[in-house]
């Protein structure tokens, strides 16, 4: 049976998953297994509607509470199906990517909903968290872009800095993976999913890497996918079509409060 990464011993090296020349990069693929994914989605589906938040060009739900305007988490329990099975918490936490952290783990998920066509633009995920992010990818694959500011533009101006069209990494997620980033690629850069129905791949390999057609940047980790169809792809060229992802991105806010607030069960 496949166990998939199972739980993670603390000897888990994740060093091993480094995506070559992006030191602060990780790709796992494989972090559950089918029957979790299924399990997973199910649970979602399940879950009540007004637990959605709609937004202009994707939904999402909040798992652990809150955060305020000043970046507190109003902390609330994680729904079982991140605690105990899939025990997604403590697997994460088996990576050692979250030892640094306040609190050695995640404490708040943002899962997110796109159909075919929809993505998220170019953003930062800002300072309420600790500099670490670990996405889980379920029910369809995407690429995950990350971007920089144009060198010539003042650091201080926080708003209406011009970003480099070109992405510095974009990373193809498959369904069950995870990818982790952290320290100046979460401090300093932005990242985007672009609103497509499927991603063109030109066919590559060793020491030319399989590229996206429209884009002309390679798929960084092509040589870590397991997928059969990406595999596929990643050697012969193709399209892969998209279809309705949820993503789980886990991160550990820094400051938390206790307070179960006003909020009537
Ligand atoms: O869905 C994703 O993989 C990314 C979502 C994201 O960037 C966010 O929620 O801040
Ligand atoms: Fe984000």
């Amino acid at each position: 049976m496949d166990e998939g990464i199972g739980r993670m011993s603390p000897l888990f090296d994740l060093s091993a998953h480094r995506i070559p020349g992006h030191d602060a990069c990780y790709y796992i693929p494989d972090f559950l297994t089918e029957k979790e994914e299924e399990y997973l989605i199910r649970k979602i589906e399940e879950y009540p509607q007004q637990r959605w938040k709609q937004l202009t060009n994707r939904r999402l739900q909040l798992w652990g509470g809150e955060l305020t305007s000043k970046n507190v988490l109003i902390s609330q329990a994680m729904p079982p199906f991140v605690n105990a099975y899939p025990d997604i918490i403590d697997r994460l936490k088996g990576t050692g990517a979250f030892t640094a952290s306040p609190h050695g783990k995640p404490n708040h998920i943002i899962m997110n909903e796109y159909l075919p066509g929809q993505g998220i633009m170019p953003h930062e995920d800002g300072p309420a968290y600790f500099p670490v992010v670990a996405t889980i990818s379920l029910g369809s694959h995407c690429i995950f872009h990350y971007y920089q500011y144009k060198k010539d533009d003042a650091p201080e101006r926080a708003e209406g800095r011009s970003i480099d069209s070109t992405p510095v990494l974009s990373v193809l997620l498959e369904p069950r993976s995870v990818v982790i980033s952290e320290g100046a690629l979460y401090r300093a850069h932005l990242h985007a999913i672009r609103e497509i129905e499927e991603d063109v791949v030109t066919a590559g390999n060793a020491p030319a890497p399989p590229m996206l057609t429209d884009l002309g940047v390679p798929v960084a980790n092509w040589d870590k996918v397991t997928g059969a169809d990406t595999v596929r792809v990643m050697s012969e060229g193709g399209a892969l079509k998209r279809a309705t992802r949820y993503s789980l991105t886990c991160r550990d806010v820094e400051k938390v409060s206790q307070l179960k607030a006003f909020i009537k069960r």
